[in-house]
């Protein structure tokens, strides 16, 4: 990635269990649900994730989907003893979309046993310190290399408010 600092992405994230930082853990619970649903429903819908990295940790009930590179959804069977690593917006915008935010959905289960049981997955949203600057290729490597983009500087505190206030409008 021709970082010009190698330590960098880690310096980013130096204030991590501070008020300076807004990485969060969340559980999630999924209720059981009707044998009566149809097939091919939506239990979370398609999103990215808009920190830095993700940590996923999923029981054995599956249904998460990944977006692959043809925009096809193909499975995230649980693997046991498996973290799942999801890329987020904010890296995407700071290598300039070398890594890319992954897409990802949670489906129902066509088994209909495994319907009638919980689901839960523990989720590590890992976001950068609130006052880096996310829109800033050239932060990170040789500046002479790559021409500097005429933008207005967004903070990953200013990011994290605006999906904040996007996903959670109600
Ligand atoms: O429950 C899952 O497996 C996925 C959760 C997720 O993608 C999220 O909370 O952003
Ligand atoms: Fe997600």
């Amino acid at each position: 990635m021709k970082l010009k600092d190698e330590e960098y992405f880690q310096r980013c994230h130096s204030l991590m269990n501070t008020e300076g930082n807004l990485t969060t853990m969340r559980t999630l619970y999924y209720r059981p649900l009707p044998n009566s649903l149809p097939p091919g429903q939506v239990r979370l819908g398609e999103h990215s994730d808009y920190g830095s990295i993700t940590l996923l940790f999923q029981d054995d009930i599956g249904g998460l989907e990944i977006e692959n590179k043809e925009g096809e959804y193909v499975p995230a069977t649980p693997l046991e003893n498996t973290v799942i690593v999801n890329i987020g917006d904010i890296l995407q915008f700071w290598t300039q979309g070398k890594l890319k935010s992954t897409r990802h959905r949670v489906m129902i289960p066509d088994d209909k046993d495994k319907r009638v049981i919980v689901r839960r997955s523990m989720v590590y949203f890992v976001r950068p310190d609130n006052d880096v600057i996310i829109n800033d290729p050239l932060a990170y490597r040789d500046k002479e290399k790559t021409k500097e983009p005429n933008v207005t500087p967004i903070t990953s505190h200013q990011y994290s408010m605006m999906k904040f206030n996007k996903t959670f409008n109600y």
